[in-house]
């Protein structure tokens, strides 16, 4: 055992924060991760997203296992021995060192008189293993989505609901946008053959790697030098259809962390481009992007919903339009999103994206082009927004970029592919 810190203990609190408070799991995790080791943090973080993955059937087996579920001031113990059961199931730790520590995680949470009560859950669960998980499949929680939004994916996607949800049930795979002002995508993939790290490319994609095994970004060639970002393939769509031109002026808007302007800006160096997000803080991780690839780019906290105020009347060349969603093709990456999101948020967020496109279309000049893009697989976010908004713009021609039943592309998440996006591209007359 770790005597400085409980690393179960500390996942349960991440995962407290999570259900208790609405905190996301990225703004919560690195204050819990000062003072961890590198190997340490990777282990609570596959405590963390491991167990808000596989939520619904760690609450099932709790609710066997246990005459009543501790609420209150036990909560924590709640949390911490679903962690103490996500590693049993998915882990490769031994079970007497998964059940041993978090026994001891009780003490960290100032539980001491619980470790009995642990201890007994843990072991039990143990002798029933084999049982619970076979029964665990004939209940509705095996599906590891919120009612509402499993509902949500059934009513969009009746062919395809299974396949949706199968994917948003796996682990993510690492893609990597290689810096084509450094490198060919085929030059790269050499390079990571002899650092001995097998990847394979997109025929989607011409910037796309998939590492067959992610791995630290450290263990990568060239990471500091910004011969490449993380970023998933779907993501990397984008750039190719919003085409930027050396000289143009580029707006990238809700463009925070900035990983579609610095896609920009590889693809056309020269362009002016302005990235712009209400969020000043994660405004800054767009300096830092833009830092490492050594860009240029000129970057503004505004609203979208009010260019006025932040705008000075610029006419646009093109526009990214990357709006804010519900988030729901990432579940993948970002489990927490099952627990964060209500289903009264999904009407709120289309009258954003409404404000936002309606407040930004006449600030793009005649004949420029404006990509709207989603991380999302509703069509109310989608396909219905867009048609909307054509229905009350006649100036907005949109550009067939899906097939011959939809002009617009809407990504599905797969396993070895990208997360769900979606994809318009509009032509102002
Ligand atoms: C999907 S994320 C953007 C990801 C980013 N384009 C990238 O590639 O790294 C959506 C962004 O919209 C921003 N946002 C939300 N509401 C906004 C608003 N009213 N005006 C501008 N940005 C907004 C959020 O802060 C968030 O950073």
């Amino acid at each position: 055992m770790n005597n400085k810190y409980n690393l179960r203990a500390i996942a349960a609190k991440a995962i407290g924060q999570v259900l208790d408070k609405g905190q996301s799991l990225s703004t919560v995790l690195p204050e819990l991760q000062k003072n961890i080791s590198d190997k340490d943090k990777s282990l609570l973080q596959e405590l963390c997203f491991g167990t808000l993955r596989v939520l619904p059937e760690l609450e099932w087996y709790l609710q066997q296992l246990m005459e009543k579920v501790l609420t209150g001031k036990q909560r924590p113990l709640h949390y911490l021995l679903m962690v103490g059961l996500y590693q049993l199931l998915y882990t490769r730790i031994p079970p007497h060192a998964a059940v041993a520590e978090t026994v001891n995680g009780a003490i960290t949470l100032k539980r001491p008189q619980m470790k009995g009560l642990i201890n007994g859950v843990m072991r039990q669960f143990q002798r029933q293993q084999q049982e619970l998980t076979a029964q665990v499949q004939t209940q509705s929680s095996r599906f590891l989505h919120p009612g509402w939004l499993l509902k949500r994916i059934q009513d969009a996607y009746p062919e395809q609901w299974q396949q949706i949800v199968d994917a948003n049930n796996q682990k993510p795979p690492m893609w990597l946008r290689v810096n084509r002002q450094h490198h060919s995508r085929d030059e790269y993939l050499e390079l990571l053959q002899l650092a001995g790290i097998e990847a394979v490319t997109h025929e989607g994609y011409p910037d796309a790697l998939r590492l067959v095994t992610p791995c630290a970004v450290t263990a990568l060639p060239g990471f500091d030098a910004g011969w490449i970002t993380v970023q998933d393939a779907s993501a990397q769509g984008c750039t190719p259809l919003l085409e930027p031109q050396n000289g143009e002026i580029i707006l990238d808007l809700c463009a925070a962390p900035g990983g579609k302007t610095t896609h920009i800006l590889e693809a056309a160096p020269e362009a002016q481009v302005t990235a712009v997000d209400v969020d000043e803080s994660r405004l800054k991780r767009v300096a830092e992007n833009l830092a490492r690839l050594k860009q240029q780019a000129t970057v503004l906290c505004g609203d979208g919903r009010t260019p006025e105020t932040w705008s000075n009347g610029q006419i646009y060349d093109r526009i990214l339009l990357d709006a804010p969603c519900s988030a729901t093709g990432v579940i993948r990456r970002h489990p927490d999103i099952k627990w964060l999101r209500r289903n009264s948020d999904i009407d709120e967020l289309v009258a954003l994206q409404k404000q936002i496109i309606d407040a930004i279309w006449p600030q793009l000049k005649s004949g420029g082009t404006m990509v709207y893009a989603t991380c999302s697989i509703l069509p109310e976010e989608n396909t219905l927004q867009i048609n909307d908004f054509i229905h009350r713009h006649s100036d907005a021609h949109l550009v067939n970029i899906g097939t011959d039943e939809s002009p617009y592309r809407q990504n599905l998440p797969s396993q070895d592919g990208g997360d769900g996006f979606f994809y318009a591209k509009l032509i102002k007359a």
